[in-house]
């Protein structure tokens, strides 16, 4: 492992049974910087995901990092409906992978609570069942619970989808002062303006990493048309892109 990598990846294959997804897969993810992974739909990015947070386990290969639990947000769609847990709850749940299940939460575990819902504009949410939220809260509540658990790294499954623009800016401003704190941030995005933000990115395609590097130099207009087919990704609605970055994202749907 490089110093400065606060993750590296050795030739990860993984899937589901006996399905293949991740066809080896090596890479290397900067410590303190925000990584976004990049693909087309099917390409891999949540199963890497799952990887990284020990949730999956590689049939082959091996991931290097240390070995503190990470703060992993999964898609809201992975969350059932019917769990009967409040907002405030929820976010404990973050606390509670700290701690250990069966400690109780101090009054320094709630305020690390109460803080994290309140960067992420959902105290007034607080008692509201989280199954009763709209897409976009309950998002907010799974980023909250993921800061909640105070994680050297942060494991954020497309956090940003389908939130309207004010949201979605909340959770870019979130996931800049966590990497610039110091927390190591992989991003999973169909966000390309959100990606040359990031300090680092991987472009997955079929299981497999197509390049990794810089942005600027891993998502340039020929390795797109390349990845995603067609004569170039088109603008979907508006994007405030950093002054470098292209003002584009991908339909979550292509
Ligand atoms: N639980 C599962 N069981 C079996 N196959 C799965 C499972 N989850 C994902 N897959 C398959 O693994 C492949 C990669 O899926 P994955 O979700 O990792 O892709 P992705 O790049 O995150 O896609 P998207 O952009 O649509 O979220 C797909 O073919 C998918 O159908």
């Amino acid at each position: 492992m490089k110093l400065r990598d606060a993750v590296a990846i050795h030739d990860v294959v993984a899937g589901y049974g006996r399905k293949r997804v991740l066809h080896g897969i090596s890479a290397g993810l900067p410590a303190s910087a925000v990584t976004a992974v990049v693909g087309p739909n099917g390409s891999g990015k949540s199963t890497l995901l799952g990887v990284l947070a020990g949730v999956i386990r590689p049939a082959r290969g091996r991931i290097e990092r240390d070995r503190r639990r990470p703060g992993y947000v999964v898609q809201r769609s992975a969350v059932p409906d019917a769990l009967p847990l409040t907002v405030r709850d929820a976010v404990a749940m973050g606390r509670w992978a700290l701690r250990g299940p069966w400690r109780r939460l101090t009054a320094a575990d709630w305020a690390v609570v109460d803080a994290c819902m309140s960067r992420l504009g959902i105290l007034d949410l607080a008692g509201r069942q989280l199954g009763a939220l709209s897409g976009g809260q309950r998002q907010r509540a799974l980023v909250a619970q993921g800061l909640a658990q105070e994680p050297g790294l942060l494991l954020l499954d497309e956090p940003a989808t389908g939130l309207d623009v004010e949201a979605g800016r909340l959770i870019g401003g979130v996931v800049d002062e966590e990497s610039a704190g110091g927390v190591t941030v992989v991003h999973v995005t169909h966000d390309l303006a959100a990606a040359m933000g990031a300090g680092h990115c991987l472009l997955l395609d079929g299981g497999r990493l197509v390049a990794q590097g810089p942005p600027g130099e891993v998502l340039t207009p020929e390795a797109l048309r390349e990845v995603f087919g067609g004569p170039h990704p088109q603008p979907v609605g508006r994007v405030t892109a950093p002054p470098q970055a292209t003002a584009i994202t991908l339909e979550p749907g292509r």
